[in-house]
């Protein structure tokens, strides 16, 4: 539960924190959004993390490009069973690749890119939700995702309405991924923040 929960989360944060840093234009536009949310000087708390849409979305968006369980935990068949097209006898060892479900261009309007917009429209439709299991789906999917969307959403959203967030240089943080239980990036971030000047005295009293 302790590796389901703290992994998952963190790495999942430090993609989304650097996706932001490499579009400061998307940055810009949480800040703009829980700058427009909260009164200045008020501190987010945890509520208000799933009312800030596009925050969620980035959030969405960063958990579409970096799955941090990319071949989900592995299934087995129950049942003798046809998965497109291919006969799948009861006790196979089921894997599913996100990583690869998740940038299809038959599935996706240029996969590669980094545009929380495209979950504009609101929840995926009914048939568009096998596209995007970061959690998984079904009885086994991921019992924390409510939880997890809610206080990544509190984190990251804190991060970015108090401080001011830079790359420590013009180069573009590198986004290659590497080994490990939750997918992690090979180079950790490594940022520049100072405190935002309408926070200073929030986060004097803290
Ligand atoms: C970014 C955050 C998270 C992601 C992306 C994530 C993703 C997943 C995925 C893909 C699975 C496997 C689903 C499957 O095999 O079909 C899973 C299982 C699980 N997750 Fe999460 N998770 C996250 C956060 C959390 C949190 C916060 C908790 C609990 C506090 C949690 C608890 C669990 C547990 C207990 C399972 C096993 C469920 C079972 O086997 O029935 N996860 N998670």
């Amino acid at each position: 539960m302790l590796v389901a929960g703290t992994e998952t989360a963190a790495t999942t944060m430090e993609w989304a924190l650097s996706l932001l840093l490499n579009h400061p234009e998307k940055m810009k536009k949480v800040k703009v959004e829980i700058d427009a949310y909260l009164k200045q000087d008020q501190l987010m708390n945890e509520s208000d993390a799933m009312k800030l849409n596009y925050l969620q979305k980035v959030i969405m968006e960063t958990l579409r490009l970096y799955p941090v369980v990319p071949l989900l935990i592995p299934h087995e068949s129950s049942n003798d069973c046809i998965v497109c097209g291919f006969n799948i006898p009861k006790g196979t060892m089921l894997l599913v690749n996100l990583w690869t479900l998740h940038r299809d261009p038959n599935l996706w309007v240029n996969p590669t890119w980094f545009v929380p917009e495209r979950f504009e429209e609101g929840e995926l439709g009914n048939d568009e939700i096998y596209n995007m299991l970061p959690f998984g789906i079904g009885r086994r999917s991921c019992p924390g995702s409510v939880l997890a969307k809610r206080f990544m959403g509190h984190a990251i959203g804190s991060l970015i309405q108090a401080f001011e967030w830079e790359r420590i240089s013009d180069e573009k943080i590198d986004m290659s991924d590497g080994i490990g239980l939750t997918m992690p990036k090979v180079e950790p971030l490594v940022a520049l923040c100072k405190p935002r000047q309408v926070m200073i005295k929030a986060l004097s009293n803290m």
